[in-house]
């Protein structure tokens, strides 16, 4: 699903990310943790393709975005569901029709999928703010209609930035819920968080592999768990 050999990249002449080597299998799950500053991030936007390697090889969906036509990569991140720390809502859309639009992008005709938006933007808790505009949401809010547009679309992959950072601890438990339900019915999973607490309480159940960043580098598992 995914495989890094050797991978380094920078945003000046210093490498953010030093010689990662990583391969994820399809259906996996991973957590990435590490202090901040570390790059988890910035790995998980070379995943998205927001940028390229410096050196190295990424291969996503068996594909290496270094060589691939320019017009393939809306596609390859069609296939992949994605919550930055930033939430990357569209201003002018709606909570609906952010939630909604991997759905419209796909060519979906969005009456056919009414039901399946409204549980949910239900089950995230949105029900009230369906009409609201993204600058009207808290952080919790939006982070919850992040989660929401980044699943709606049963991608094959999902990218989480600390997920569970603006929500409170019911709300964190459940969206971790959702992501270890998805990772059953086969969804590779790969969430970035400093929360150890998070890690504790999936690890048992989906059998989540742990990969630690520190100063750019990987280092081995999570001794501190
Ligand atoms: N757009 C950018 N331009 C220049 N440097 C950047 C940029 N984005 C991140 N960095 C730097 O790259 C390094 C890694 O940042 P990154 O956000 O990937 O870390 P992180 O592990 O996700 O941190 P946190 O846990 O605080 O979110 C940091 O030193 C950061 O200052």
């Amino acid at each position: 699903m995914i495989s890094l050999d050797r991978v380094s990249f920078g945003y000046d002449e210093r490498d953010t990310l030093s010689e990662v080597s990583i391969d994820v299998p399809p259906g996996s799950f991973h957590f990435l943790t590490g202090p901040s500053g570390a790059g988890k991030t910035t790995l998980l936007k070379l995943l998205y393709l927001d940028h390229l390697p410096r050196r190295g090889r990424l291969k996503l969906f068996g594909e290496d975005p270094a060589t691939l036509e320019r017009r393939r990569i809306p596609q390859l991140r069609r296939r992949i569901g994605v919550v930055f720390q930033e939430f990357r809502l569209l201003e002018h859309m709606t909570v609906v029709q952010n939630i909604a639009l991997p759905l419209r992008v796909a060519g979906h005709r969005l009456d056919d999928y009414q039901a399946d938006v409204m549980e949910l933007v239900k089950w995230v808790g949105l029900n009230a703010r369906i009409d609201a505009y993204p600058r009207e949401l808290s952080a919790g809010e939006k982070q919850r209609a992040a989660i929401a547009r980044a699943v709606i679309n049963s991608p094959d992959l999902i990218l989480c930035d600390e997920p569970t950072g603006n929500v409170d601890p019911e709300m964190g438990a459940r969206i971790l819920r959702l992501l270890i339900e998805l990772n059953r019915l086969g969804k590779t999973v790969l969430i970035a968080t400093h929360d150890l607490g998070l890690i504790r309480s999936a690890r048992g159940g989906v059998g989540a592999r742990i990969l630690r960043l520190a100063d750019g580098r990987l280092t081995l598992g999570a001794a501190e768990l």
